[in-house]
């Protein structure tokens, strides 16, 4: 078990970088708890696609902060959290993420447009997907660039090689500013 006092682990970044699937790989990896926000709302209020054609973008970024809010105020040193990727663009969850390690998974659009072909889960992209893509990293970058403690190059790397250059990082910090590999369950 973690050490009392540790921060969680917190993914962020873009459509499509990959943080549900190294999020829940890492937790899978430790025996760590993994909550994905994008899958709690689903739960609760539906798919994402439907949450957009009833309440508009507005009403999802609501109901969105209230989850995210939630879910971050009760993660402890054994839990990574995957976020959704415009939920960091919120205030209070911008002040939440002081208290947890924050990972920036950083693509390109070369890297992720392979991903987004023939998806619809994603109702932002459903007007070209590459275009609207890039346009949101040139607009967030800074956003998550400035929240982020690490960040991961998920270009040209497998999911193995950026779960691999997240712990590297992670580890790297030491078990005062991150989480305790050596201290696993
Ligand atoms: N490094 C990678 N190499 C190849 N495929 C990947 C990689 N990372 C993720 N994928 C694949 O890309 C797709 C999107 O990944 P994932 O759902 O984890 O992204 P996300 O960041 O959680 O996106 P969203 O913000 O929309 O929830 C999945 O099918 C996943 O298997
Ligand atoms: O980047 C975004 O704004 C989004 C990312 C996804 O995780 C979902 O939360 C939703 O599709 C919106
Ligand atoms: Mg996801």
């Amino acid at each position: 078990m973690s050490p009392a006092g540790e921060k969680p682990l917190v993914l962020i970044g873009l459509m499509a970088t990959g943080k549900s699937t190294v999020g829940r790989r890492v937790a899978v990896r430790h025996g760590w708890r993994f909550v994905d926000t994008d899958a709690v709302i689903v739960d609760r209020h539906g798919s994402i696609a439907e949450i957009f054609a009833q309440r508009g973008e507005s009403g999802f970024r609501e109901v969105e902060a209230a989850v995210v809010a939630e879910v971050l105020s009760g993660a402890d040193g054994n839990t990574v959290v995957s976020l959704g990727g415009g939920s960091v663009l919120h205030e209070r969850t911008q002040e939440l993420l002081s208290m947890a390690l924050v990972a920036y998974l950083d693509a390109d659009v070369a890297t992720v447009l392979p991903r987004l072909e023939g998806d619809t889960g994603r109702p932002l992209l459903a007007d070209g997907a590459g275009e609207v893509w890039a346009r949101l990293d040139r607009e967030r970058r800074p956003v998550y660039e400035a929240l982020a403690d690490l960040v991961i190059d998920t270009r040209d790397a497998t999911i193995d090689d950026v779960v691999n250059r997240l712990e590297e990082q992670v580890h790297r910090l030491g078990p005062a500013e991150g989480k305790d590999h050596g201290n696993d369950r």
